[in-house]
């Protein structure tokens, strides 16, 4: 028998595993690293965040990656190379990191890769398939770190129905759902999302959903527009502005936000190309600090849109807000957030005992130790609209 099944085999039977999990965005910044450990799984699982940071990507290599990334068109080689070179970056960042930590590589169980999203294909009409690729194999990261990875979360889920995003709502659940506390746990990356969580603990009450841009018009529209920025820094450039209300209403008009939910969405749809569509067909005119402004209200209200929309219960409740992600340390998008939901309490998700930055690095090893450890007894296999699955593919190193 192949030593690495028996090696699985072993991992699944531990009391506790170490596993790294791997995250990175679409802000393209570098890649997220979140060693755990983990015990038990399902509403069961405890986790210790061991060690984390983010590696940021060099600028060339952040440029190859913006030449696919979410492009209709794209040099089809490429594709093919970024794939196997973003899977050896991100080995060589994982031995990096372990030597850094004065961890060896032996003693990691097992390493969850995302790998880099480059294209995110919901579609809500016509007879295609839902589809979404991440690139970066993790055959590489196995053979080169000698680690069991597993890879690819999302094909699963839309093979389940779904459309491979969000994938949160596993983690969110598992690890922050709480009895007698109504609970929003909202992260603001690239894009918007947030799970609702029930003080009733009722998988079936559960609601995971795309609202619509986080961070990523605001972040495209700086580069373009303030050579050497890469963001808003502490909003400083939108705090400048004035809040065009026009634009505003154009925008919260698009279809997306039309659809029914849940839904997932990406900078396929969300980009300076439609922000540029949608200015011009109406005429408007604005200085970029206004248009900054108003790209920061325009995250705010979509995503209060979506809460007060999507949850039934929200006018009569008391809800906690936790939210993670990049936009929570805007200033001003946390300040538009609290006003507009004056009802529920506003805190930055470190408070929950997991690392902000770390969180979504932290989802994708808890769902390759749901994959080594769920033992599938659970009857009802949803959480909310989620298939509850084994999500992942496994790469062995040798
Ligand atoms: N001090 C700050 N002021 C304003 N914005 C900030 C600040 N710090 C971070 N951000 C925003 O957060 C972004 C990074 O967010 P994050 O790291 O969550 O992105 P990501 O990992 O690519 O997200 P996702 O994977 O969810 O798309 C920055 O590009 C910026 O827009
Ligand atoms: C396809 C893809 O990579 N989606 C990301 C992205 O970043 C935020 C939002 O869009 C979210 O839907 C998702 O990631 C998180 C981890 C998720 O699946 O929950």
């Amino acid at each position: 028998m192949n030593p690495q099944i028996t090696q699985l085999y072993q991992i699944a039977q531990k009391p506790s595993r170490l596993i790294l999990g791997l995250m990175s965005g679409t802000s393209l910044d570098g890649l997220d690293l979140a060693l755990c450990r983990f015990s038990g799984f399902g509403l069961k699982t405890q986790v210790e965040l061991v060690k984390h940071h983010t590696i940021p990507y060099p600028e060339e290599f952040k440029q190859s990656i913006r030449e696919v990334f979410a492009k209709d068109q794209i040099h089809f080689p490429s594709l093919s190379t970024l794939n196997a070179q973003i899977g050896r970056l991100h080995a060589q960042f994982i031995l990096d990191s372990l030597l850094s930590w004065g961890i060896a590589p032996k003693e990691v169980d097992a390493i969850a890769s995302h790998g880099q999203t480059v294209m995110h294909r919901p579609m809500r009409s016509g007879n295609l398939p839902n589809s979404t690729l991440q690139i970066g194999d993790a055959d590489h990261i196995a053979h080169l770190t000698g680690i069991i990875t597993l890879s690819d979360f999302r094909q699963k889920h839309i093979a389940g129905g779904g459309e491979g995003a969000p994938l949160a709502v596993y983690g969110d659940y598992f690890l922050f759902s709480k009895k007698e506390e109504h609970r929003i746990l909202l992260n603001i990356g690239g894009i918007g999302n947030f799970t609702y969580l029930s003080a009733s603990q009722d998988p079936k009450d559960i609601l995971v959903t795309d609202t619509g841009p986080g961070n990523t018009l605001l972040d495209a529209y700086v580069r373009q527009h303030f050579p050497g920025f890469h963001y808003d820094k502490d909003a400083r450039l939108a705090r400048q502005g004035i809040l065009h209300i026009p634009l505003l209403d154009s925008l919260l008009n698009l279809p997306f936000f039309n659809e029914a939910f849940p839904k997932s969405t990406g900078p396929e749809y969300f980009n300076l190309e439609l922000l540029n569509q949608v200015i011009h067909k109406n005429g408007y005119s604005l200085t970029p600090v206004d248009t900054l402004r108003t790209l920061t209200e325009l995250t705010a209200q979509s995503i209060s849109n979506a809460m007060q929309n999507y949850i039934p219960a929200i006018q009569t409740i008391h809800c906690n807000l936790i939210v993670s992600g990049g936009g929570s340390k805007n200033p001003l998008l946390m300040e538009r957030l609290s006003k507009i939901n004056p009802k529920m309490k506003v805190v930055e998700s470190d408070q929950l005992g997991i690392a902000s930055e770390a969180k979504e690095a932290v989802l994708f090893a808890l769902l390759a130790n749901e994959t080594l450890m769920d033992d599938q007894v659970a009857s009802n296999r949803r959480l909310g609209d989620s298939p509850w699955l084994s999500l992942g593919k496994i790469s062995l190193p040798n």
